[in-house]
């Protein structure tokens, strides 16, 4: 099977892990930025996570040199855009991109001046390239509540305008969910939908906190759900989506191997999955390259792709309107 040919959906994808290694020299020289080298090879070694990568906290360490040229509203607009060009270019039909705002304001933007931006590349994206798209939010679990509440504050204005959700991401810790609570409760009373990374390195009962305490209609990773029983009896019987990431997870050592990834295991249960790529630059891998990895480590056929490409649909955060069309392509 011709998996670049096939159409795509990508629910788990970061804007600053996505930045083209080109793009960070392009703005730097632009803006006179200070970064380690100008050397392309250089610059991708810096933000590539190498497979001897020994944890998601070394794996976040790669974030730093994107956000540096990432503070203008100019420079947030180009990334947007160019992502929708890269991801079109394997497929893609639809892509929601996340982003956490807090990371943008070194050089004192707003948050709706950062959302605004990345929204603006997003749609001269769509214009250009046969590609439709929607913006998740990500608050950092490393940042305050109180941030946490201005970000969800910030970008209420621009639900439905191409804001759709609100997701908590960085390192994980035991019982995060009962310290968002309240702010992601407040969010869903505005209208944004939840996904939450959870279960990625190695706490099952995380995943069943996001859903029972976060209300979260998707998971990202979720790889560590088998050991929590309740979470997996719920997601079992449920519409709660795995968004599942196999490069980032061989790469923080959430699994020891493409093999031993849970994806058939989970897809088998009759549980909700689908395949992202988390970070294009970071992990650097597309979404064919992700498909064409677990195609051929767990022996999925075209009738599995089908089936997740349909459970990416109706797990996306996109119109009623949207998801009929994306329903077509299949
Ligand atoms: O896989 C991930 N797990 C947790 N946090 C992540 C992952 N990939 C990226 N992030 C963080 C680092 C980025 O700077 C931030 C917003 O995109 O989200
Ligand atoms: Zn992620």
């Amino acid at each position: 099977m011709n998996l670049k040919d096939l159409p795509k959906i990508e629910l788990h994808c970061h804007l600053d892990g996505s930045i083209r290694p080109e793009t960070i020299i392009s703005i730097a020289k632009k803006d006179g930025i200070e970064i380690p080298t100008e050397n392309i090879d250089e610059i991708r070694e810096y933000v590539m996570a190498p497979i001897s990568c020994k944890s998601l906290d070394e794996y976040l360490d790669r974030f730093t040199l994107p956000n540096k040229v990432m503070q203008t509203k100019e420079n947030l607009k180009r990334v947007a855009y160019e992502l929708l060009e890269d991801a079109s270019k394997d497929n893609v039909k639809y892509i929601e991109i996340r982003f956490a705002p807090s990371l943008h304001t070194q050089k004192g933007l707003s948050f709706g001046e950062i959302i605004e931006s990345v929204l603006e590349g997003m749609k001269e994206g769509e214009e250009k390239f046969p590609i439709k798209s929607n913006l998740i939010l990500s608050c950092m679990r490393t940042m305050s509540v109180e941030e946490a509440f201005k970000v969800v504050e910030a970008g209420k204005e621009y639900l439905n305008k191409g804001v759709v959700a609100v997701d908590l991401a960085a390192s994980e810790y035991e019982d995060f969910a009962h310290k968002y609570k309240e702010v992601i409760e407040k969010a869903r009373e505005y209208g944004y939908r939840v996904t939450i990374h959870a279960g990625e390195t190695g706490i099952g009962k995380n995943v069943l906190d996001a859903i029972k305490i976060l209300k979260a209609e998707r998971i990202g990773h979720g790889i560590y759900a088998k050991d929590s029983q309740e979470a997996y009896e719920i997601l079992k019987n449920s519409h709660v989506t795995i968004e599942m990431c196999p490069t980032s997870n061989v790469q923080t050592k959430g699994v020891t191997s493409y093999e031993s990834h849970p994806l058939k295991e989970f897809f088998k249960d009759g549980i909700k999955v689908i395949l992202s790529t988390d970070n294009m630059t970071v992990s650097n891998t597309t979404l064919t390259n992700e498909h064409d990895l677990m195609s051929k480590a767990q022996n999925m056929s075209i009738e599995d792709y089908e089936k997740m490409y349909l459970n990416g649909v109706n797990a996306s955060f996109a119109s009623e309107e949207i998801k009929e069309e994306l329903r077509k392509y299949i």
